[in-house]
């Protein structure tokens, strides 16, 4: 079943925490709502979950208007950042509350329960209390609690935020196993951009009331609609430039822009992500700048290289292979020089 939101906007007193969102999930997909702290993210699910009333705008459930319908009318499931498992029951008993409610026939909840338990290899903890469970296997049982009545939507709320790392890359493994295999349009609010980009189908990027932008993982990283988005999209070198007869500048140096969204004004400020940039030993083009090594962090799947550019002042992060890193035989204090690969400038309404 398809989810779509149409105009909602809302106010708590005299501000306003929504305005004017309109975003679609299609039927079986998994969004992600990515944003800053206070950008809405909650309000927004909470108005999709019925929990909420929008001051204006429509929440449509397939062809639906669900917006004046009652939480429970609207057959979700909801897991929240913090458990919020009964703590006087039974595991079995958690998972099977949502079935009781629902007068489901007793052999019929002893065999969903398990059958859902099992699948998350839980069985063995049925007659255990939340206060004798990992956080893990807690936020697993709310999970699969909120599968149990097989609900039209799951909505998530930071499901993972209180986990530890290791716990949250096992957790999002279920999310998007558990989404693959009951096929429940989902969506899951997260401020964390690499756990949208690991499980999500779509991404809606907020900043304060508003979307920014909407796409696939790929979408939004590779061609992010303005600075907001690349910027919080993973970690940016922004580079001041002049604008002289469409080419940007820095210094001497034109940065490889594919078109130029600005007319020539004094200042602008072109966007590069670290794995943009290439290191050289030696000058090779008219896009290198002579930049001093500060730091290197060989830890991890890439090596992360901090930079100086002494005449410009700009420091600068950039991304290599550890083969590259091996081959180039980069140390501290050396000399080398960078060149973008790619680079990108948005239209100035957006400052970061
Ligand atoms: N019931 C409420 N009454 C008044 N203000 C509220 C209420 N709920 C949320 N807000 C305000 O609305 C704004 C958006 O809050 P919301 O929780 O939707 O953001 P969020 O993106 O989910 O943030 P976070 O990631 O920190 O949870 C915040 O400024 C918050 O203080």
């Amino acid at each position: 079943m398809s989810i779509a939101v149409r105009n909602v906007s809302k106010k708590f007193g005299v501000a306003s925490v929504l305005d004017r969102v309109s975003f679609e999930a299609k039927t079986g997909t998994l969004v992600a709502l990515l944003g800053p702290s206070g950008s809405g993210k909650t309000t927004l699910l909470r108005i999709i979950a019925g929990l909420e009333n929008p001051d204006s705008g429509n929440v449509l459930y397939q062809d639906d208007d669900v917006t004046q319908s009652s939480a429970r009318e609207r057959n979700v499931g909801f897991v929240f950042q913090h458990y919020a498992l009964f703590r006087h029951m039974t595991v079995f008993e958690n998972v099977a509350f949502g079935l009781r409610v629902r007068h489901w026939a007793e052999p019929r909840i002893k065999e969903r329960v398990f059958e859902l338990l099992k699948l998350v290899r839980l069985e063995d903890l049925a007659g255990r209390y939340p206060s004798q469970l990992s956080g893990g296997q807690k936020q697993r049982i709310a999970l699969i609690r909120a599968l149990a009545p097989q609900p039209r939507v799951i909505l998530l709320d930071e499901p993972f935020g209180a986990l530890d790392a290791k716990v949250r890359m096992e957790l999002r493994t279920w999310l998007r196993r558990f989404h693959d295999e009951f096929h429940v349009t989902s969506i899951f609010v997260t401020h964390d951009q690499e756990e949208a980009f690991e499980v999500a189908d779509q991404i809606v990027v907020m900043n304060q009331g508003k979307i920014e932008q909407t796409g696939t993982p790929v979408e939004v990283f590779e061609h992010p609609a303005n600075a907001f988005v690349m910027d919080f999209l993973g970690n940016v070198n922004i580079f001041p430039v002049r604008l002289q007869d469409g080419r940007a500048m820095l210094g001497k140096i034109e940065m490889p822009l594919p078109s130029m969204p600005m007319d020539d004004s004094e200042e602008a400020r072109v966007y590069i992500r670290p794995h943009e940039l290439e290191i050289d030993r030696i000058r090779n083009n008219n896009t290198c700048l002579e930049v001093k090594i500060l730091h290197i962090n060989p830890a991890g799947s890439v090596v992360k290289v901090r930079l100086i550019s002494e005449e410009y002042g700009l420091t600068v992060n950039v991304d290599v292979s550890p083969e590259r890193y091996a081959a180039l035989k980069l140390r501290s204090s050396d000399m080398v020089y960078i060149s973008p690969k790619k680079a990108r400038m948005f239209a100035p309404d957006y400052t970061i």
